[in-house]
């Protein structure tokens, strides 16, 4: 028997199995559609839904696809469904290519139009002005540290978090042409710089530049102009800017992630897995910081972040960014809220929303 003769069967299988699945998606996206038609102006996403059915189809999932697997088809499938009701358009900054841009389809998918922006205030200008529906920004990166201009605009926007997305930053050297020979400048952002120091140290000649610049995309654009200089950006910067990948995942600490909020108009409601993140600034006294953090202790609620910062206004010294896990709606997050209420100077809740599934 051929070999063609030995896939035959499978193939047979594949297309009736493929015809079905077609079948079945577009019976999806009929549901999809009636209820676009029923929400009419209403919000259309929503992720605790989309959190749930992620879960559930990672929940059921008997493999031999992962789960990881399975919960990119049905992102992908969500997306499009979604799509059908009323696109959606997604703030980022950008340029085309950064880390933003993947962070944003990877909680959106690709059926969503991503919005590049020219700065992070921007990003949020466009939501707040109803140009955009959501805005993605990065919030922390493992190990570059918070991300201060998302942090102070938190402080002040009226947006409210809907969701968070965790992204394994992989740095890639890129250049237009396929050799290491006479690299005379990097350039990338001065975070990814940092990043990938002694993979640099190591692999490139001490003379050689290295130039920070606005983004990873922005060094990708400059590199593709230059034949003399590399990029250090992602892999969506190099099929963007279309750059030969020269050395893959050069960044110094592999387990390196960033952490991104998406941010839109709307209140989340509860998905039963859920975060909340708060802003609070507490009196200028001793102990002021342990008081604060007494009801959380109280109520047993877990604090998953607990970040301080210099307060821009002057009114209070510091105000420190907090995520705890649970919705604002659930009783034992409530009773530490209403009792951090009573010990702040200031109190914001940014907003509760899905803890990441992908
Ligand atoms: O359940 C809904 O509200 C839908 O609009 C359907 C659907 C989906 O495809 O499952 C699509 C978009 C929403 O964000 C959530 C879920």
């Amino acid at each position: 028997m051929s070999d063609n003769d030995k896939l035959k069967p499978h193939r047979d299988a594949i297309d009736q199995i493929d015809s079905e699945i077609l079948r079945l998606l577009n019976q999806r996206a009929s549901h999809a559609q009636a209820i676009g038609t029923l929400k009419g102006e209403g919000i259309v996403y929503r992720p605790e839904r989309e959190a749930i059915v992620l879960r559930r189809i990672q929940e059921q999932n008997p493999g031999p696809l992962s789960s990881q697997a399975v919960a990119r088809l049905q992102r992908a499938i969500m997306s499009e469904c979604l799509a059908l009701e009323r696109p959606l358009t997604i703030a980022y900054l950008g340029p085309q290519g950064t880390f933003t841009q993947q962070a944003a389809i990877k909680h959106f998918g690709q059926a969503a139009q991503t919005q590049p922006c020219t700065s992070i205030d921007e990003g949020f200008r466009l939501v707040e002005a109803q140009q955009a529906d959501y805005v993605v920004t990065p919030i922390e990166n493992s190990t570059e540290g918070s991300v201060g201009r998302s942090l102070d605009l938190l402080v002040t926007t009226p947006l409210k978090a809907c969701g968070e997305v965790n992204l394994r930053i992989h740095h890639q050297l890129l250049r237009i042409i396929d050799s290491t020979e006479n690299i005379t400048k990097v350039y990338a952002h001065a975070q990814a710089l940092a990043q990938c120091r002694s993979w640099l140290d190591k692999n490139l000649p001490e003379q050689t530049a290295r130039i920070a610049v606005a983004s990873n995309a922005e060094a990708a654009r400059l590199a593709a102009a230059d034949s003399s200089a590399a990029a250090i950006a992602s892999l969506m910067a190099a099929d963007h800017y279309q750059l030969r990948i020269l050395a893959q995942n050069i960044e110094d600490e592999p387990n390196n992630t960033t952490r991104f909020l998406v941010l839109g108009r709307n209140v989340t409601t509860s998905s039963g897995r859920d975060k909340t993140s708060l802003i609070v600034a507490a009196p200028n006294k001793a102990g002021a910081v342990h008081d604060l953090l007494q009801p959380f202790a109280d109520h047993h609620v877990s604090m998953t972040k607990l970040e301080s910062r210099p307060s821009r206004g002057g009114l209070w010294e510091y105000v420190f960014f907090i995520d705890i896990e649970g919705h604002q709606q659930d009783a034992d997050v409530a009773a530490a809220l209403t009792a951090l209420q009573q010990r702040s100077a200031f109190l914001k809740i940014i907003g509760s929303y899905p803890q990441a599934v992908i």
